[in-house]
């Protein structure tokens, strides 16, 4: 036998195995042993978490087995002893897991009848190349037999793509024999290998409550695609490999309600009915997507984008058979669809979306520091900023704000990407965004730069500000918002009713949550990121009037400005006077209070001699 050498990914292996029998009790265990076996051949460093269910009288039989398998050591299972083999939503069982998937290189979710043994891992693993999500196409035993092949009915699968039968006939062998990875937007959760990193960020997302909350286990799948496309512009999304894992179809769960309701559909009722649903439907998607959508993930647009990115694919590729004659006519209608990627590099579109680049300066606030004016400098000295969001009320392109807005910083890199790609090829030197709200949201802004090749190219500028003073030119902010348009259901309506004595007091008391003890923010960003990359600035010593900040952000970003002298122009100056009343209320302040908000300018040397 040839010896194998091992791989160094990790996978973690996730499965659920229901036994009803003592024979399949047997079968099941000896299936999983094998498979385990082959598995830790190529990669020994995976791990298994086995969701068992089993029937109340297997509980002696199953301990004896389970303590046989648990001598491998790579196994660690969950046991639920019951009498039901009514269907069951195996993401409930995976989403405690799911920010486990992070430590490991790739996660496999497979069905249990599956097999690794005898399936080509090697080559699975070398021909799915960069893809953030692959499978396999599978063969149900017995229709991998010569009399299945001549069978007119291609299997029981809905998905009939990726049975193997279709791909093995004479006029599709080039294809299957050479292995040709195909660029998919739809792999099926039969058999999927994700990125762990990535399936931390998706299942966090899409394993709603209301989706663990029923039995049907539809949607991951239906959306991965759309969202591996939407994070990793860089990567192919998804691919399915032409390698074949063999199906023991022992499914045995059942579809049905035990009164014979059909409860294979997200709706109340089954099929879902148009007058259940909300009037406003997706264009193009079926009423069980529109159910899925409606009723797991409350219409939001995210996921309907990323049902919708694979909607086309499913119904005119992914349903037919390779190389059949529907699918030929389909290939021909939608010719963009179903490219070969020899190399598995993304798609064109994709790549030259790639070609956009991150922006390599952020100016991240903090709020009311001072950023517009210092803003409007570098956009007078050439610095390319955000194309903005449609649908927001920030329409210039100082502050794409998508950090901060969940909404947007789901939609993940490549959307992020979008904003900046009109800056590819000007002239000049730096692409920002200058959102003062990222100050507070580190974690985001690591998450989208980690992985990027241009990560050490960034530079971050912190405007800071003496917190009172700030709070104070938000509340004239507000105040002056308030006065144009008194909409009770404003961000700004507080001040209305609030003094700004009032407004601050309770802002202050708000805990270690409150946004000017700038320490801990400003110590986040220390760690996720090198400090040389990071210019903090204090609003009071270095931007007023007089200070040197031109200057030191020309030394910072390593380039002369034409102008690096002078005032920054004068923007968003709050009409109303307020010295007196700061001060005032500076006065009546817990001493503690400032201390601990100005352990942020300590951190970058600043004096605090005014407090
Ligand atoms: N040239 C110049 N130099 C120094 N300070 C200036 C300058 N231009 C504007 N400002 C003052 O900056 C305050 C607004 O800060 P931001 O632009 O960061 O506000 S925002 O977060 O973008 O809304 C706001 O402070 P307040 O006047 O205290 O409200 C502006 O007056």
């Amino acid at each position: 036998m040839a010896r194998i050498t091992p791989r160094k990914e990790c996978i973690l292996v996730l499965t659920n195995l229901l036994m009803k029998t003592e024979e399949q009790l047997n079968d099941n265990i000896a299936t999983l042993e094998s498979d385990m076996r082959a598995l830790s051949q190529w990669n020994p460093c995976s791990k298994w978490k086995v969701n068992f269910v089993v029937r109340t009288n297997l509980k002696l039989a199953f301990a004896e087995k389970l303590r046989g398998l648990m001598k491998r050591g790579d196994l660690e299972p969950f046991v639920r002893y019951t009498g039901s083999s009514a269907r069951f939503n195996k993401f409930v069982f995976i989403k405690p897991l799911v920010q486990q998937m992070g430590d490991y290189d790739y996660v496999l979710l497979k069905d249990a009848d599956q097999r690794i043994a005898g399936f080509p891992w090697n080559t699975f693993m070398e021909k799915k190349g960069e893809s953030v999500i692959s499978g396999p196409l599978r063969e149900t035993v017995g229709e991998s037999l010569l009399k299945g092949m001549a069978r007119k009915n291609l299997g029981q699968q809905w998905y009939q793509l990726h049975d193997a039968r279709s791909w093995k006939k004479p006029e599709n062998a080039e294809d299957f024999e050479l292995i040709k990875p195909r660029a998919a937007e739809f792999i099926e959760q039969y058999f999927a290998l994700l990125e762990g990193r990535f399936a931390v960020w998706f299942f966090e997302v899409a394993l709603t409550d209301e989706f663990l909350d029923q039995r049907l286990d539809w949607g991951p799948d239906l959306t991965w695609c759309g969202a591996a496309a939407d994070t990793r512009p860089d990567k192919p999304a998804c691919s399915l490999v032409p390698v074949v894992s063999e199906h023991l179809d022992t499914r045995e769960i059942e579809k049905d309600s035990t009164e014979g309701k059909k409860i294979d559909c997200p709706c109340p009722t089954c099929p879902c009915q148009a007058a259940d649903l909300p009037k406003q439907q997706s264009r193009g998607l079926a009423l069980n997507m529109i159910g899925l959508l409606h009723y797991f993930y409350h219409d939001g647009s995210l996921f309907e984008r990323w049902m919708l990115a694979s909607e086309e694919y499913r119904n005119n590729f992914a349903h037919y058979g390779f190389g059949t004659e529907q699918y030929k006519k389909n290939v021909a209608r939608f010719s963009n669809k179903t490219k070969t990627h020899h190399t598995l590099d993304a798609s064109p579109e994709r790549k030259n979306l790639s070609k956009a680049r991150l922006p390599d300066l952020l100016l991240i606030g903090v709020q009311k520091g001072g950023s517009t004016a210092v803003t409007e400098w570098l956009f007078e000295e050439g610095v390319c900023g955000a194309t903005p969001f449609q649908d927001g009320v920030f329409s210039g392109p100082k502050e794409l704000h998508f950090f901060d807005e969940d909404e947007r910083f789901r939609l993940g890199k490549s959307e992020y990407l979008q904003h900046f790609k009109h800056c590819v090829g000007k002239k000049t030197r730096f692409t920002m965004d200058a959102t003062p709200d990222s100050f507070w949201y580190p974690e985001h802004v690591y998450e989208v730069y980690k992985d990027d090749p241009d990560l050490d190219r960034l530079k971050i500028i912190v405007l800071l500000r003496e917190p009172i003073a700030r709070e104070l030119s938000l509340y004239n902010h507000m105040r002056n918002l308030w006065s144009k348009d008194p909409d009770p259901k404003a961000w700004y309506r507080r001040v209305s009713t609030e003094s700004f004595p009032e407004f601050a007091k309770k802002k202050l008391r708000d805990g270690a949550d409150y946004k000017s003890y700038y320490a801990q923010y400003l110590s986040r960003w220390f760690q996720f990121f090198d400090p040389q990359q990071i210019l903090v600035l204090s609003y009071e010593h270095e931007v007023l009037p007089g200070t040197p900040a031109k200057q030191r952000i020309g030394d910072f970003l390593g380039h002369s400005f034409r102008d690096d002298k002078g005032a920054f122009p004068r923007v968003q100056v709050n009409p109303t006077a307020k010295e007196e009343l700061m001060h005032a209320y500076k006065r009546v302040l817990d001493s503690k209070v400032l201390v601990s908000m100005m352990d942020g300018s300590r951190l970058v040397g600043s004096a605090e001699s005014e407090w």
